[in-house]
């Protein structure tokens, strides 16, 4: 199970993270959702280790900073777009491979077991088709799948996805939050989008202004209310077979 205690984080005098005390349940999707700029990216990365934590975060009882490097890279992976190289050239297979690479030893060459499953995770965000094309022809979209799929490539026990869905058509959307159920996985996903985080999420965290404002459930956290004082505009909701509706 992943624990935070007590995590503060300042840059300069700003006070950015504050007091961040939660549990993740495990093999569940929870989002993190709040105004911009509230801290749930650097929230992420604390969780993800790129930003020090200093015993703040724990994995089944041990502080991360006490996982070797490595045994936290198969552990727990992160989605994101930053490329510390041009990936431009690449084709759309070698990335979702490159998910594997946590799993390798030094100068090892990938098995046919990990192109089975990088094969795997490109059929299931949809992308199979585009295996052969190079990075730089696609499209915002597709571009993101590719990245979700190396990410989910991996099989992590721990998945971190910052706004995943921000290129996807409402299809796939729905399609990714399918996938990452039957993944199952604990997913911890920052999302924009405040319906689907209602309607497919387990549970959810509201940040604002570096703090925990709300946890728990969407259909207990995410009311018209609370969410209208955290973003300052009226909300609505429905419910139709068990399914929970946001608007706004
Ligand atoms: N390297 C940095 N230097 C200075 N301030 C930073 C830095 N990184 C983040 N911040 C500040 O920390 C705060 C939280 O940023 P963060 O990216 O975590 O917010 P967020 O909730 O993910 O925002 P968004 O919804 O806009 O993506 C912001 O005020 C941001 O300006």
């Amino acid at each position: 199970m992943l624990q935070i205690k007590n995590l503060n984080y300042k840059i300069k005098q700003q006070i950015i993270l504050n007091n961040i005390t939660l549990t993740f349940p495990d093999n569940k999707i929870t989002c993190i959702i709040g105004p911009n700029g509230c801290g749930k990216s650097t929230l992420l990365a604390h969780i993800s280790s790129l930003l020090k934590s200093s015993e703040k975060i724990s994995l089944d009882g041990i502080y991360i900073e006490k996982i070797p490097a490595r045994t936290y890279a198969r552990k727990v992976a992160i989605l994101s777009q930053r490329q510390e190289f041009s990936i431009d050239e690449f084709l759309v297979s070698d990335i979702v491979l490159m998910g594997r690479y946590p799993h390798k030893k030094r100068f090892q060459d990938y098995s046919t077991a990990d192109i089975r499953i990088a094969d795997k995770m490109m059929l299931n965000t949809g992308i199979k088709h585009l295996s052969g094309k190079k990075i730089k022809t696609l499209s915002g979209g597709e571009r993101q799948r590719v990245f979700i799929a190396k990410a989910m490539a991996q099989e992590p026990d721990i998945l971190l996805l910052d706004e995943p869905t921000n290129h996807l058509d409402v299809k796939y959307k729905l399609a990714l939050m399918r996938e990452l159920k039957k993944f199952g996985k604990t997913v911890i996903i920052v999302l924009h989008d405040l319906s689907l985080a209602a309607r497919c999420c387990d549970n959810s965290i509201v940040m604002y202004d570096g703090t925990i404002a709300a946890a728990g459930k969407p259909t207990k956290i995410l009311t018209p209310e609370f969410l209208e004082k955290i973003f300052e505009v009226p909300f609505y909701t429905a419910k139709q077979n068990d399914n929970y509706f946001l608007y706004y």
